[in-house]
């Protein structure tokens, strides 16, 4: 686990409160937060920056940005907007942490691209391949062999069977189970307590056991 003495989130709603919490059980602490909007901070005593105006300006004010790491703090259907700001941040040499709770039980054959972010008592499993800029949200439950593209989102009790695969910027919803070997398309959303049971193509959303396409994810 990285160095977390100085953290940045671009991101101050609730998901920015989880991930301080974590960040602080790894002895670690943030050091400012910034939104694209004009926000009170959520976590006491840490200053919010606007925008990208703001964020330069933070940036600039340190005397050496080394061992700075910054996640994106934005939960939802928002894949894309992470790996925005991971992209940000990079143009700074700002490293982006894997983060994962004490809690989260995750195989070491696990490969778990950078800013991924593992909740309490979220599984990952053997020969599991997790992309960049993930949430893997509390009691997610992600089993052997799956495959999962980049910021995707599995909302809080959700389950992978064995072998799933998901596409860039999958969001399942709450509670979904999806059954052992399915595909599912990227942009794609699951809906919350969702079955599915047949592949689901890309940019559509499903919802209901069994899963049955509802429209198209407009987002995508
Ligand atoms: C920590 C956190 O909170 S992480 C975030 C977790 N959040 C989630 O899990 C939310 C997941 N989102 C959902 O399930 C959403 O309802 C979606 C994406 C499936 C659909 O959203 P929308 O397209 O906005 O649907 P909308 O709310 O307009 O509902 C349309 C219809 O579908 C029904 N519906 C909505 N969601 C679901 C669902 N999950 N399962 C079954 N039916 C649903 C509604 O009851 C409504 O039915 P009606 O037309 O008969 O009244």
């Amino acid at each position: 686990m990285a160095e977390l003495d100085r953290v940045i989130l671009w991101g101050c709603a609730g998901h920015a409160k989880v991930l301080a919490e974590i960040i602080s059980l790894r002895g670690g602490k943030v050091v400012a937060l910034f939104d694209n909007a004009e926000v009170e901070s959520v976590l006491h005593d840490i200053p919010v920056y606007k925008g990208e105006a703001g964020f330069r300006q933070w940036i600039y004010s340190q005397e050496v940005l080394h061992g700075v790491m910054g996640l994106a703090a934005i939960g939802g259907a928002r894949g894309r907007d992470r790996l925005g700001i991971h992209a940000l941040f990079r143009n700074y040499g700002i490293e982006i942490p894997v983060l994962a709770h004490p809690s989260a039980v995750i195989s070491d054959s696990a490969k778990v691209g950078c800013g991924t972010q593992i909740l309490a008592l979220a599984n990952v499993a053997a020969d599991t391949t997790i992309g960049e800029a993930c949430i893997l949200n509390h009691r997610a439950s992600v089993d052997h062999e799956c495959v999962i593209g980049n910021g995707v989102h599995l909302a809080p009790g959700s389950t992978l069977c064995g072998c799933v695969r998901l596409g860039d910027n999958v969001f399942v919803g709450a509670g979904a189970i999806i059954l052992p070997r399915l595909s599912i398309g990227e942009d794609a959303i699951v809906g919350a307590g969702a079955v599915v049971t047949r592949d689901v193509p890309a940019g559509v959303v499903v919802s209901g056991n069994p899963a049955r396409p509802m429209r198209k994810n407009v987002r995508a």
